[in-house]
């Protein structure tokens, strides 16, 4: 049996990263939350003649409806016209829409992707750029060309930003300290900001005659964020595209399917035949109710969190954790692990998506764990010989030692992942009872709450088979089985001679 000291180079920092492993250093005054305002058009300046009992329409919202018109994107036909609605701008149906119904249809020569980049006038140094670097650097240079641009009315309703936590302050961040969100955003800020140095020096300084007004960080992550929470994603051919229109619709839990856009063929103004984006309702509507769609079932609360700038506090099978677990160099048989983690489709790092609820956990990751662990007497099991089966072994525990030392070294990984939260669940709990908590705040305390939830329950698995290590079957045990020699209530048969 492998004690602990043959194996000591497993350590919890070494095989499972925590967030707080980043440095994070806010400014250490407490934080407040301000509701963000997060669009440029001015609710209360200027008005349309809606009429008293519906919310008011921003001028720049008319504008954008009646160049849409002029464009021949809607008509009176349209079911849909914009609303003022708790998610900001959406859509609002003016009849009856049954379930299936087209809702809205915008032709390609709308569509702002990289084909758009690349047939307008940056086309010639969107070659080779990352397709959304193109996209952004579109949206870029055509608001800075105001009145020239042909998305002119379009970018006067695009908002200044969302509650994405990469617009998060340094106070409002402190609220997600000892995340993953925290650290999965600091990431993304910090790729963000390099592809934005590159593209300065590259794209946007050399070419001053397209980029004439200076381009800024922020401008960069504004783009980057409509993007990001704007963008369809899932239709043919068509990774990455904004639709001008189509964005306005928001988001609802209640919406269980994907399965809204859809690219048809039709007509395209007067004479004209192409592409159409095709929006159908997922929800049979009433008139005056918003049109939703579900924008993904698979994103977790810290995807949602950082995307869109919302999370569903309600629902909590959203929330989830990413354990990563590593092959330390230090590990005298590294070569050997990281042999038959590469055999069999993993790496030095592995990720393992914990969700809320999970009872169970992957095979996958107790198969990598149990590796991780391998040493002291079971360490033969990696010798070449057994090469192409000890996957299938690993799928199983091995040694009271190694499974004992997973469960250790886990459990340990867990309670000081939990000690970098600043608040606990019952704090979380009562903050989201009492109410009222402004938008980002919500975000910060379901995403903690969520994540401390699913740690404690990754604790709670490898807490019981702590405690069932006493009546697991092991590796050694199961080959004497094999080999028969075992017997029926588990004693072992010694050879006898005849
Ligand atoms: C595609 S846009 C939808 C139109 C947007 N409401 C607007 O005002 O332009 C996505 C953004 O709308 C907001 N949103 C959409 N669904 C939401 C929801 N269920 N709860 C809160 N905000 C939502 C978020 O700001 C998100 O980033």
């Amino acid at each position: 049996m492998a004690s602990l000291s043959t194996i000591h180079h497993l350590k919890p920092s070494s095989i499972l990263k925590t967030p707080h492993d980043r440095r994070f250093s806010p400014s250490k005054t407490r934080p407040t939350f301000h509701h963000f305002n997060n669009r440029s058009l001015s609710l209360n300046s200027v008005l349309s003649s809606s009429t008293e009992t519906e919310p008011k329409i921003p001028q720049t919202v008319d504008r954008f409806w009646q160049w849409l018109e002029d464009e021949g994107i809607v008509s009176p036909k349209t079911p849909v016209k914009p609303g003022i609605v708790p998610e900001g701008l959406g859509l609002v149906a003016t009849r009856d829409i049954p379930r299936n119904g087209v809702v809205l249809e915008v032709p390609r020569k709308f569509w702002i992707n990289p084909d758009a980049a690349a047939t307008s006038d940056i086309g010639t140094l969107c070659s080779g750029l990352k397709p959304w670097i193109s996209v952004a650097l579109l949206l870029l240079r055509e608001r800075s060309k105001g009145d020239e641009s042909k998305w002119k009315y379009y970018l006067d309703v695009l908002p200044q930003g969302t509650d994405s936590t990469i617009y998060w302050s340094e106070e409002e961040l402190l609220e997600i300290q000892g995340t993953q969100l925290l650290s999965t955003t600091l990431s993304v800020k910090d790729y963000v900001k390099n592809e934005f140095l590159n593209v300065e020096k590259e794209i946007i300084l050399p070419n001053k005659q397209l980029f004439p007004l200076p381009i800024t960080l922020d401008d960069f992550f504004w783009a980057f964020g409509m993007l990001r929470s704007r963008a369809f994603s899932r239709i043919r051919n068509q990774n990455l595209v904004i639709i001008p229109f189509a964005d306005l619709i928001n988001h609802s839990m209640k919406v269980t399917t994907e399965d809204h856009a859809h690219e048809v063929r039709g007509a395209a103004g007067l004479f004209s035949w192409d592409y159409l984006f095709q929006i159908r309702s997922p929800l049979s509507l009433k008139a005056g109710e918003q049109v939703f769609i579900q924008y993904d079932l698979n994103k977790s609360s810290a995807d949602m969190a950082l995307d869109y700038g919302f999370i569903e506090l309600e629902n909590t099978s959203r929330n989830g954790f990413t354990l990563t677990l590593e092959i330390s160099e230090s590990d005298q048989f590294f070569e050997d692990k990281l042999d038959i983690a590469e055999m069999n489709g993993l790496g030095e790092s592995a990720y393992f998506d914990i969700k809320d609820g999970q009872q169970a956990l992957q095979t996958e990751m107790l198969q990598y764990l149990r590796l991780l662990a391998l040493g002291g007497t079971d360490a033969f099991l990696l010798e070449s010989i057994f090469r192409n089966q000890i996957w299938g072994f690993l799928e199983l525990p091995v040694s009271r030692a190694n499974e004992e030392l997973i469960c250790q070294v886990v459990r340990s990984a867990c309670k000081s992942a939990l000690a970098g939260y600043h608040t606990s669940i019952e704090e979380d709990e009562k903050l989201i009872e009492e109410g009222n908590l402004s938008s980002r705040l919500a975000v910060a305390v379901g995403v903690r709450r969520g994540e401390k939830k699913v740690l404690q329950q990754i604790d709670s698995i490898f807490r019981e088979r702590e405690s069932e290590l006493d009546f697991l079957e092991y590796y050694q045990e199961r080959r004497l089985k094999d080999l028969g020699l075992v017997g029926e209530q588990g004693d072992i048969i010694f050879w006898e001679p005849k």
